[in-house]
C-alpha cells in the first residue's frame, strides 16, 4: 500500500487490511480562503472491494469534500490517506465536462491524457461508447448532447480506463427521470462487472440525496453531519426505522424527514 501523508505519531508504511482499496484514519479537511471552513473532522473508515458505499446526510455536510479526500484532490490537513499502489481511481461528477469536439475525441483525449499511446485511443474509446449505448453518437459535438447522454460520455470515459474504484458525486442528481434510470443502471451494471485477472471487483462509493437510489444501489451507507461520520451501516440496518433509530438518532431524523 502506499501511504500519503503520513502523520507524526502514525504507523507509516503501516498496511491496511487486505481488499481494503481505500482507508482514511483521522481525516480533517478544511477548505476557504483561510481554511476557516472544517468540511471534515476526523473521519475513518476503510472501504473494501466490490463494496458500494452511498454517502448521505443534509446539504453541506461534506458529501462531496469527502469524495474528492477519497480520490486524493484535496490537501489533507490532520490524518491520512490509504490507497494501494497501483489503484485505478475514476471519479464523476454531477455536471460532466464535455470539451468542444467530437464525443469520439473527447474519450480519446482522456484516455491519452492516462497514458494510453495515441494510436490505441480510438478503438478504446469506440468499445467503451458502445459500451454505454452511444456509438451511434460518436462524431457528434460532445457538446451537443443531452445531460443524460453528456453522463453516459462521462461513464464511458471513466470505464475505458477500467477503474478499480469509481467515485461518484451526485452522478444523477440533475438529470430528468428518465435518463435518470438509464445512468443509474449503468452505475450498477460498472459495479457488477467482473474483474480483470489479477484485479479487484470494482468498488462504488457515491453521494446522493435519492434514498431510493441508495436502497437500491448501496451495499453500505454512511451518514455524514457538519463533517463528522455518523453513522456506517450496512444498507437494511440504515433503513431499519428500529435499529436506525436505536444506533444513530441523528440519521433516523434525516431520514424521516427525506422520506415524510
Ligand atoms: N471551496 C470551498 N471553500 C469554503 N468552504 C467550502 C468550499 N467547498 C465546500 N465548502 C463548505 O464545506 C462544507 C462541506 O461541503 P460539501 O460540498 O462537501 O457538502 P455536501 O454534503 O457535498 O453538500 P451538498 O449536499 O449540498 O452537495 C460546507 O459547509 C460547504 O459550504
Amino acid at each position: 500500500m502506499r501511504i500519503e501523508r503520513p502523520t507524526e505519531g502514525s504507523a507509516a508504511g503501516a498496511s491496511v487490511r487486505h481488499g481494503t482499496v481505500l482507508a482514511l484514519q483521522g481525516v480533517s479537511v478544511s477548505l476557504g480562503p483561510a481554511a476557516q471552513v472544517e468540511a471534515l473532522r476526523g473521519i475513518t473508515l476503510a472501504i473494501r472491494a466490490g463494496e458500494r458505499v452511498a454517502l448521505v446526510g443534509p446539504n453541506g455536510c461534506g458529501k462531496s469534500t469527502l469524495l474528492r479526500a477519497l480520490h486524493g484532490l484535496l490537501p489533507i490537513a490532520l490524518g491520512q490517506r490509504q490507497v494501494p499502489q497501483d489503484s485505478r481511481i475514476a471519479m464523476l461528477f454531477q455536471r460532466p465536462h464535455m470539451l468542444r469536439m467530437s464525443v469520439r475525441r473527447n474519450l480519446q483525449l482522456g484516455l491519452w491524457l492516462s497514458g494510453v499511446p495515441w494510436r490505441q485511443t480510438d478503438a478504446r474509446a469506440r468499445q467503451a461508447l458502445a459500451r454505454v449505448d452511444l456509438a451511434h453518437l460518436a462524431e457528434r459535438n460532445g457538446r451537443a448532447l443531452s445531460g443524460g447522454q453528456q453522463q453516459r460520455v462521462a461513464l464511458a470515459r471513466a470505464w475505458a480506463l477500467r477503474p478499480d474504484v469509481w467515485l461518484l458525486d451526485e452522478p444523477t442528481a440533475s438529470l430528468d427521470p428518465h435518463a435518470k434510470r438509464d445512468v443509474e443502471a449503468l452505475i450498477a451494471d460498472f459495479g457488477d462487472e467482473l474483474p480483470a485477472p489479477g484485479r479487484l471487483p470494482p468498488t462504488l462509493v457515491f453521494a446522493s440525496h435519492n434514498l431510493g437510489q441508495v436502497k437500491r444501489l448501496a451495499s453500505r451507507v454512511i451518514y455524514l453531519e457538519q463533517g463528522r461520520l455518523l453513522a456506517d451501516l450496512a444498507v437494511n440496518d440504515f433503513f431499519s426505522h428500529a435499529f436506525l433509530e436505536a444506533h444513530c438518532p441523528q440519521a433516523h431524523l434525516f431520514v424521516k424527514g427525506e422520506t415524510a
